[in-house]
């Protein structure tokens, strides 16, 4: 990319993307455009027709997609499938017909079978079945990485795939019911903190494993593939280290200072056992995480306080 490329960042208010702007404007990339939702709506063909044609980019990041935690997931599962099917089919489409340069989809972990061997090596996609609260989620990322392979394949476009691990970080969804954890527990160890709450309530077991990487992190890793990998099929990026929802609700109670019991809601959906990511592929490109989990948590925690 050229520092005056036209650079279309999809989703730039989200965590992730606006983690992409800021990284591309500390770069010096001068000609950044983006569109909110109600500028925009990427599920819509015609909008995404015109945006295109109107406006010609040169690179692409699809960082826009409808996102969130297990029960969000599982509770708006048509929208989950409807949406994202939509704004990538839109964005991807159009991409090959106004000629960008390359493109950058943004899949997730959840494409990997529920059960397959970890850690989660590209090439275990599609090799069994998934896990049923976030199928329709993963069904569309999935279909997002096949479609910007056929269209390299029979288009030549250069357009990549990256499988990020479960995120966090700046201007992370906060929501109590459709966040994610690590979101979640920081503001449910917050306000029990804050009223003096005996107890906070975990969901799930707390024997599942998750792998976390800040946005920050994320958004390094996104710019040095768009200017270093031109591949064919999925690329993960994480950290290759997990943990156990358990002993994360910990972490986050001594980070934010809450001195109660904690306990956990077996009512509530565990997902996938465990899902950490081979990063052999990553690394071997030359690009490795450098925010870990206990710093990451106190910055989100801060960001988190500062919009209070
Ligand atoms: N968060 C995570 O843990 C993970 C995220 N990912 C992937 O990273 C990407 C970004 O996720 P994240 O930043 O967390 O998500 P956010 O929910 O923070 O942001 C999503 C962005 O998408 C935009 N968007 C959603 N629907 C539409 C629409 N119909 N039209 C236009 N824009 C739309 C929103 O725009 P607006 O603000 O203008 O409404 C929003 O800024 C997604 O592809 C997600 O699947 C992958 C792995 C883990
Ligand atoms: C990124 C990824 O995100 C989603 O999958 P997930 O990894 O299961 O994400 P999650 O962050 O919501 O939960 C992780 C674990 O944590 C437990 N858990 C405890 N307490 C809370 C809690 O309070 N909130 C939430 N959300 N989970 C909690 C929860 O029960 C689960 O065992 C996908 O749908 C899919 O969209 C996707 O790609």
């Amino acid at each position: 990319m050229d520092k005056n490329s036209k650079i279309y960042i999809a989703g730039h208010r989200g965590m992730v993307g606006s983690a992409i702007y800021r990284k591309l404007q500390k770069e010096g990339y001068t000609n950044i455009i983006t569109r909110t939702s109600a500028e925009l709506d990427l599920r819509d063909q015609k909008q995404v027709t015109d945006f295109f044609a109107a406006e010609k980019p040169d690179y692409v990041f699809l960082a826009a997609a409808k996102v969130g935690g297990i029960v969000a997931n599982n509770t708006y599962r048509a929208e989950f499938l409807y949406d994202n099917l939509q704004i990538q089919n839109n964005i991807i489409h159009n991409a090959h017909l106004n000629g960008v340069t390359k493109l950058m989809f943004l899949g997730s972990s959840c494409i990997y079978p529920k059960m397959a061997p970890q850690p989660l090596e590209e090439d275990y996609l599609l090799t069994g079945p998934l896990e049923p609260t976030n199928e329709p989620y993963a069904i569309a990322k999935i279909a997002g990485i096949k479609m910007c392979d056929a269209y390299r394949d029979q288009y030549g476009c250069n357009y990549i795939s990256v499988m990020p691990t479960n995120l966090y970080g700046y201007n992370d969804n906060y929501h109590p019911q459709n966040s994610h954890v690590l979101p979640a527990l920081i503001r449910r160890f917050h306000e029990a903190k804050e009223s003096g709450a005996a107890t906070v309530t975990i969901w799930g077991t707390g024997s599942p494993k998750r792998e976390f990487l800040f946005a920050d992190d994320l958004a390094e890793a996104c710019y040095y593939l768009m200017e270093h990998y031109n591949e064919p099929g999925l690329v993960n990026i994480g950290t290759g280290e997990d943990i156990a929802i358990k002993d994360l609700a910990y972490l986050v109670k001594d980070i934010v200072g809450f001195e109660g019991d904690i306990d956990f809601d077996t009512t509530k959906p565990d997902g996938t056992p465990r899902k950490l990511m081979d990063v052999g592929k990553l690394h071997g490109y030359g690009w490795k995480h450098t925010i870990e989990l206990p710093e990451g948590i106190k910055l989100a925690y801060e960001d988190f306080k500062s919009k209070l």
